[in-house]
């Protein structure tokens, strides 16, 4: 019953305080950019996915906010319009195989490289370690320290370790996101 009734008073709302809001979801291949938004979108996880051939765009409505979600492809020929897709959003979130050490060195450097570009200067970033229901997924604590997010300045930083397999921390990624809407 009181799920209803939050449905009601986000409608209710969603009336009155619309808001929306364009990000895109940036990582290298496997990362699960696309599976995090079938999550969000859906509430579907599938083990047998097809990489993404360019871009995917998917709008998303969570109570008043309507998210306009830029999916990029992540092979290291769709890396150079990575920039070109993040102008302009109110969030960059950039996902990462907490469980492939191998590839941690070079998910770094190319996060390194999209937020040097001087049109991405300041835009919020959202690190999300994904697919911690793996063993050996780094923490939260070790991923700030893979990827040199202490180096980061005038930006705002976050970082959450999820699973879109177990749906783990989707909901306080959600609401990251959504508290970034511009009203
Ligand atoms: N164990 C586990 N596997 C996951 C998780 N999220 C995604 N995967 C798997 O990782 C693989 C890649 O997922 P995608 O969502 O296609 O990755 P992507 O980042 O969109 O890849 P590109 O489109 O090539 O850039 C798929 O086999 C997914 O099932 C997770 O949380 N846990
Ligand atoms: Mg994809």
């Amino acid at each position: 019953m009181s799920g209803l009734w939050e449905r009601f008073l986000d409608w209710l709302r969603s009336l009155f305080f619309k808001k929306e809001m364009e990000l895109s979801l940036i990582g290298l291949q496997n990362a699960g950019k696309t599976s995090l938004v079938n999550v969000i979108a859906s509430g579907a996880f599938h083990e047998d996915m097809i990489p993404t051939v360019g871009f995917n765009m998917r709008k998303v409505t969570r109570g008043a906010v309507t998210i306009k979600l830029w999916d990029l492809g992540g092979q290291p020929r769709f890396r150079s319009m990575w920039e070109r897709y993040c102008r302009g959003v109110q969030a960059i979130v950039y996902v990462v195989d907490a469980a492939d050490h191998d590839n941690l060195d070079s998910a770094r450097l190319e996060l390194a490289e999209l937020l040097g570009k001087p049109s991405l200067h300041s835009i919020p970033l959202l690190v999300l370690g994904n697919k911690n229901d793996l063993p050996g997924a780094l923490s939260t604590t070790d991923l700030i320290d893979r990827l040199d997010l202490k180096t980061l300045r005038e930006r705002e930083v976050c970082v959450y370790s999820i699973s879109c397999k177990s749906q783990n921390n989707i909901d306080i990624t959600l609401d990251w996101l959504t508290k970034h809407a511009k009203s």
